[in-house]
């Protein structure tokens, strides 16, 4: 019906070109497209892939791709296949010169994708295209309100839907930053792969439990975060000594969030306002992480510098040059406390949304109280070494083991023994690869001597101390020695009542 209409149409064409020469092209064209809106009722929107200056991809195009692949792939004869998610499976797009039909609402709709070639290539920075490639749709002119109304938006949101369960998440990093190349890159990534769950993850479960629960809480409340007028971010502080999965942690909240995660070396930046580039260039549903805050800023600095000139006088060369070495290397990087925190909650920070800003350290009580208060970090996490309860989930995700003789061991020293999850795992590892009811006995009997060991040895470190403590009081003050030792010798049992309580315990053995 179409190819007779327009048929119909090339014929008038001809027939007034050649009664109306004097006619210019332009008023003749206009003049044909006033005739054809009588005669031919379709109109056609058209969706290039590329918009803008920067060639950036326009989404619509991305979106309708996924929606016609989705939907009426299946009609299209020739057919695009990428790899998608994984590696595993074949994603399925209609290729060039194509046609489909889609109905919406009982409404046809005839889209079909098109290539033109670009003619002059032009110089650019960026890769172009071979041919600029574009999806056209068709649809009869009574029908454009449901077009804008309906049928745009529901392709547009299912192309996202799709898009985001097909999204292949991703770790970043950035890059040293230079001056002489403005056009760099300043993330590169990775895909994101890290198996880290919170089932995987050993702490205390109320702990956990709380945590998930505010992360999902914060992942639903975008609406709420609108209401009371804040940016839609939040901040979470890890703190603990290493090897207490911190960085695990935060492998498991982005799995579990489904976010990109943005791993960003402070050090490798060179002022504030490179920083400012780089929270620009995130995206939303990420997390955006400084590992070890404490070592990546000099944010003491200025007091450093203070208490340096103050004991300048006292200060040996070597020291001197230590100092002067540090110095030149903060010089690099000038990234200060108030640009950090303006990275933090400053204006920018609210472009995007949906983020979460994690910082570990393994020393909490060094960090600027500036940084780590609330609103900032909204939440501070300590994590901690191996606990009984923390012990018998890695028991459970390692050696498959729910209770074993050698538990009520365990339970006893570990209370009493400071020992990192990290150093736990480890000893968990079965030696082999068939595992075993042998090889679980193994390990746990490994884990309790391991455990005594370190006890032993916090106790005789203890010991050492202790000893030379009472020595330097000694060294020190000799005569408040003394008299400590007379209080002392006071409190603890009489030297006779000792011997006697002695003799009368070994008549009973
Ligand atoms: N709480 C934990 N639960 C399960 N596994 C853990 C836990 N803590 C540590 N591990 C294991 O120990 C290894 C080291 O942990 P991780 O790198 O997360 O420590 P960290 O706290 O980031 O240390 P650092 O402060 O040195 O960066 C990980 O591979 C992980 O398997
Ligand atoms: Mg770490």
């Amino acid at each position: 019906m179409m190819g007779s209409t327009l048929g119909t149409v090339m014929f008038l064409w001809m027939v007034i070109r050649q009664f109306f020469p004097y006619f210019s092209d332009l008023h003749l064209r206009r003049w044909v497209e006033k005739m054809v809106g009588y005669v031919y009722p379709y109109v056609q929107i058209s969706f290039p892939e590329f918009v803008g200056e920067r060639l950036k991809r326009s989404e619509a195009f991305t979106a309708i791709e996924i929606y016609l692949s989705a939907n009426c792939g299946g009609a299209a004869r020739r057919l695009r296949a990428e790899l998608g998610k994984d590696s595993s499976q074949l994603v399925l797009s209609m290729d060039e010169h194509q046609e489909v039909v889609d109905v919406f609402e009982g409404v046809s709709f005839w889209w079909s994708s098109s290539v033109s070639i670009v003619k002059s290539p032009q110089f650019s920075f960026y890769p172009t295209p071979e041919g600029k490639r574009s999806y056209q749709v068709t649809f009869h002119r009574r029908h454009r309100d449901l077009v804008n109304g309906r049928y745009l938006a529901a392709i547009m949101a299912q192309g996202r839907e799709i898009l985001a369960q097909r999204r292949q998440r991703k770790l970043f990093t950035n890059s040293p930053s230079r001056d002489s190349d403005y056009r760099q890159l300043l993330w590169s990534h990775v895909p994101f792969e890290h198996p880290a769950t919170f089932d995987t993850i050993a702490m205390d479960p109320q702990k956990k439990n709380e945590l998930i629960q505010d992360l999902l809480n914060f992942r639903d409340s975008k609406d709420y975060y609108r209401k009371v007028g804040k940016a839609w971010k939040r901040g979470y502080l890890l703190y603990g000594p290493p090897g207490t999965g911190k960085s695990t942690m935060i492998a498991a909240m982005a799995n579990l969030l489904e976010y990109d995660v943005y791993d960003l070396e402070l050090t490798a930046v060179k002022d504030n306002s490179s920083l400012r580039r780089l929270l620009i260039e995130t995206s939303s549903k990420s997390i955006i992480v400084i590992e070890d805050i404490d070592c990546s800023l000099d944010l003491t600095g200025s007091r450093r510098k203070k208490a340096a000139a103050a004991a300048a006088g006292e200060e040996t060369e070597e020291k001197k040059v230590k100092e002067a070495m540090r110095e030149r290397d903060n010089e690099d990087s000038k990234v200060t406390l108030s640009g950090l925190l303006n990275f933090i909650d400053g204006l920018w920070s609210s472009c995007g949304g949906e983020r979460l800003i994690v910082f570990t350290t393994n020393y909490a009580e060094k960090l600027d109280p500036a940084l780590v208060r609330r609103g900032r970090m909204d939440m501070h996490i300590e994590l901690s070494y191996c606990r009984f309860e923390a012990f018998k989930m890695l028991a459970r995700n390692y050696l498959g083991l729910e209770d074993h003789r050698r538990f009520s061991d365990v339970r006893r020293i570990i209370e009493e023994v400071d020992i990192t999850p990290a150093d736990i795992a480890e000893l968990l590892m079965p030696r082999s690869r068939y595992g075993g009811a042998a090889e679980a006995d193994a390990c746990m009997d490994a884990l309790v001597r391991a455990l005594e060991d370190s006890k032993a040895k916090a106790a005789a470190a203890r010991a050492a101390e202790a000893a030379e403590a009472a020595a330097g009081v000694v060294s020190l003050e000799p005569e408040k020695t003394t008299e400590r030792g007379k209080a002392a010798g006071k409190v603890g049992p009489e030297p006779e009542k000792t011997a006697e309580v002695a003799a009368e315990a070994a008549s009973e053995v």
